[in-house]
């Protein structure tokens, strides 16, 4: 076991315990209650690194995860974690159920179940799935039950009422591994090159100027994997944009930074997702 620290999304059991586990099997994994907390955690380097949920195949963007990225010039990533997501029903009756609690994103990934199993349950929305399975295993009355894992139930001897509840087999959730930029522990500035996936974040001052970049990227054979806009909120209908891409250079993100407002190049690390044919 190595003293270095990983923050989570907690408590014990959630995917995001799983990501910290696979990413970092020995290191020590320090549950937080939030995300917001897990960047904080990691700026405030009361942990070394931090694993944050950033995309679901089924759901697509955790937004509250790229809100908290946005702006942040002292936050680095240094991978990126994909872990299999299979959701189960966690508590004691389905019958007696009225309320279906879990992470919101996993109301996303089981929309078919949810639809043809408890229509008329009302779904409540808690912080993480593990959270979820706690409050429906220790709810006496059996009107509670939570969408959690596996893996959760294993680690507090929940009761799994029914396994695979999600649309896709195939269910996927990606993570990024983040760093502070300032870290006296983690090599922290990743090299960019053109095998790798590069993350930037910029902000423009007019939306011509996306296709300048387009087209810059397009010259050098850049491929993109992943475009996330959010607002800027600065002003109306102006945004901040979070783009991926296989192929980055130096010499290409110094042409990039030079059209954009705001620019930071926030992580670079192996592609685990896109065949770049
Ligand atoms: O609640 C958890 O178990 C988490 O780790 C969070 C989270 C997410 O934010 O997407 C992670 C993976 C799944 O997609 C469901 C929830």
């Amino acid at each position: 076991m190595n003293s270095v620290k990983v923050g989570f999304l907690g408590p014990k059991g959630t995917f995001s315990n799983q990501a910290a586990l696979l990413a970092k099997p020995d290191c020590v994994h320090t549950s937080l209650p939030t995300l917001a907390a897990v960047v904080e955690a990691v700026k405030s380097h009361q942990v070394n690194l931090g694993v944050l949920p950033i995309e679901n195949s089924t759901n697509g963007s955790v937004v509250p995860a790229y809100d908290l990225l946005k702006y942040k010039k002292d936050i680095i990533v240094l991978d990126e974690i994909l872990v299999p997501v299979h959701h189960c029903i966690i508590g004691h009756s389905i019958d007696k159920a009225n309320r279906l609690l879990s992470h919101p994103q996993a109301f996303g990934q089981c929309t078919k179940w949810i639809k043809n199993n408890l229509p008329n349950v009302i779904s409540v929305p808690v912080n993480s799935t593990s959270h979820a399975a706690e409050l429906a295993s220790n709810d006496q009355t059996g009107s509670k039950l939570a969408i959690s894992s596996q893996f959760c139930a294993d680690t507090y001897n929940y009761k799994v009422l029914v396994k695979d509840v999600e649309d896709d087999p195939n269910n996927c959730t990606r993570f990024f591994l983040i760093a502070s930029r300032v870290s006296s522990t983690i090599p922290t500035v990743p090299e960019c090159t053109k095998e790798k996936k590069t993350l930037l974040q910029f902000t423009i001052s007019h939306t011509k100027k996306l296709n300048h970049i387009l087209q810059i990227l397009l010259q050098e054979n850049a491929v993109f994997t992943n475009l996330v806009t959010r607002p800027s909120c600065h002003n109306p209908w102006t945004y901040v944009y979070f783009i991926e891409c296989v192929g980055m250079s130096q010499a290409l993100l110094l042409r990039i930074e030079s059209v954009c407002d705001e620019f930071s190049f926030m992580g670079s690390y192996e592609n685990k997702t896109t065949t770049i044919a």
